[in-house]
């Protein structure tokens, strides 16, 4: 496997989780794009958020995917609104396969409620939370060149799956 695989996926669809599951079932390392800028920030996602906002967060997060895009053979997993800069989308189609998971927004809730570490998430009513970026991000996710429903799924499932699409491909 020569390319570099690119997890992408509205919040709480699984791509840290299903990307650690995966790189290890590839045997390639695994970059998760929001742990990679923690550690080199040395800061949390909501300390950054807080401190320097989002439109600062974006520019480290283009930063750290333009460097891991120019790397070896890989997981990357990206954060939800890595779609947002059409730089991004670029950079992650030309130099990889791109998987796109998906879940029902009833899913995504119960996978995110009372995790305090996603900031655009707090603040009460997180389904419309959830609806409006949706509405907001539409379309941008559809570049993938696999898209997956991880609804009601198990993790060696859809990493089977993955795996499975990626030899065939
Ligand atoms: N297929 C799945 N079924 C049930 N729970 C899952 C599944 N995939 C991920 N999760 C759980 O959902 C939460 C969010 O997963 P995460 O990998 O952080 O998503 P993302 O990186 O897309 O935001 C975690 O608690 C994780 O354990
Ligand atoms: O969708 C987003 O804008 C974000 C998603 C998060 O990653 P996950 O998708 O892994 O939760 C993280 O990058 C940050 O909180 C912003
Ligand atoms: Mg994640």
């Amino acid at each position: 496997m020569g390319a570099r695989i690119f997890l992408i996926g509205f919040m709480g669809t699984g791509k840290t989780t299903v990307g650690e599951q995966l790189a290890s079932a590839l045997d390639v390392p695994l970059f998760d794009s929001d742990q990679e800028i923690v550690k080199r920030e040395g800061r949390s996602i909501p300390e950054i958020f807080a401190a320097d906002g989002e439109v600062h967060f974006r520019k480290l997060e283009t930063a750290m995917l333009t460097e891991l895009a120019a790397g070896g053979p890989a997981v990357i997993t990206t954060g939800g609104g890595a779609v947002l800069a059409a730089e991004n989308r670029d950079m992650m189609k030309k130099s990889g396969f791109v998987v796109c998971l998906t879940a029902t927004v009833e899913e995504i809730v119960r996978r995110v409620e009372n995790d305090p570490n996603r900031p655009l998430l707090q603040g009460g009513d997180l389904k419309g939370r959830i609806l409006a970026l949706q509405e907001a991000r539409a379309g941008l996710y559809e570049f993938a060149d696999l898209a997956l429903d991880t609804t009601g799924r198990s993790l060696a499932d859809i990493v089977g799956e993955i795996v499975m699409k990626l030899s065939a491909s």
